[in-house]
């Protein structure tokens, strides 16, 4: 309770977000603070040199002495330059500025799925669905065939741009032989079950988040026709292959092991809804 308190005392103090107009590293001014994650502060800034819009991730004051978030720091940078598919943020520059640092990437001016189902109340067909979740599992199997895990394939990480789809944060990305830091390969009883889902160091945790995105896209077009609660296996009506694939993303059922096992069930749950 009180390292809460201290906590967010320091976040109040130390994390203000720079204003809109500041010039950081005679080079890159601020547009606008687009958010505040566990670790970073994201800016929309514009670059002298070339008039570029780009982002600028700062890492957090208030958490900078912490090695674990240096560490996802360094982990993003290090991921997004390894990087280059033109459907993931490339990597500008990264610098240390007044003692705060700094990394740059490229700016995707699309929208969020989040905002799309949320703010936007669009609705998803189910094969519209099943054919967007076909085109994040090639990006996917792109960021895997480089042995790395994405860890965050959340609503608010997948974004459109004129109809082509974008996977933003690596804020939480791994590579897939980062043992030492995969703190669920470790017998931890009674841990989250849900946070080793998600968050454990093997492509079956993007799989996971997968799952509940391919849950979000379908659940958009779902109006409750009941007040009691059911399962979404009850409440969507489902062709049995989209039940079993998404069964499997879930790990409800014996889980895929390769994103090509999971693109070879959505193909053929595309062709056979023609
Ligand atoms: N390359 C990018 N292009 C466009 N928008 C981006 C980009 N990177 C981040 N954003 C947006 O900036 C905001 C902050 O993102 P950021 O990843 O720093 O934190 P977060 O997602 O809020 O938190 P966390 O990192 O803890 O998951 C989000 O709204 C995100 O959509």
């Amino acid at each position: 309770m009180i390292n809460n308190f201290l906590q967010n005392l320091k976040t109040i103090i130390y994390d203000r977000p720079f204003k809109n107009g500041t010039i950081i590293n005679d080079k890159y001014t601020i547009i606008d603070c687009l958010g505040m994650g566990s670790y970073g502060i994201t800016y929309l800034t514009q670059n002298h040199l070339n008039n570029n819009v780009c982002v600028l991730k700062q890492m957090k004051p208030s958490r900078k002495k912490l090695e674990k978030v240096h560490l996802s720091f360094e982990n993003e940078k290090n991921i997004l330059s390894l990087l280059n598919h033109p459907q993931i943020p490339k990597f500008g520059e990264s610098f240390t500025f007044n003692g705060h640092h700094f990394f740059t990437m490229e700016y995707v001016n699309g929208r969020t799925f989040e905002d799309l189902i949320f703010k936007e109340m669009m609705v998803f067909k189910a094969i519209d669905a099943f054919h967007i979740l076909r085109d994040v599992l090639d990006i996917v199997a792109y960021i895997h065939s480089h042995n790395i895990i994405h860890r965050d394939l959340r609503i608010p990480n997948i974004m459109v741009k004129d109809g082509v789809i974008y996977v933003i944060d690596f804020g939480l990305a791994r590579f897939i032989d980062d043992r030492r830091n995969d703190v669920f390969n470790t017998e931890m009883k009674g841990y989250d079950i849900e946070k080793k889902l998600k968050r454990e160091i093997h492509y079956k945790s993007d799989f996971y988040s997968l799952g509940h995105f391919i849950l979000f896209l379908l659940y958009s077009g779902y109006t409750p026709v009941s007040k009691k609660e059911k399962s979404w296996e009850e409440e969507l009506v489902l062709p049995d292959r989209a039940r079993q694939l998404i069964r499997r993303l879930l790990q409800l059922d014996p889980p895929y092991n390769h994103v090509e096992e999971v693109i070879y069930d959505v193909d053929q749950l595309i062709y056979e809804s023609k």
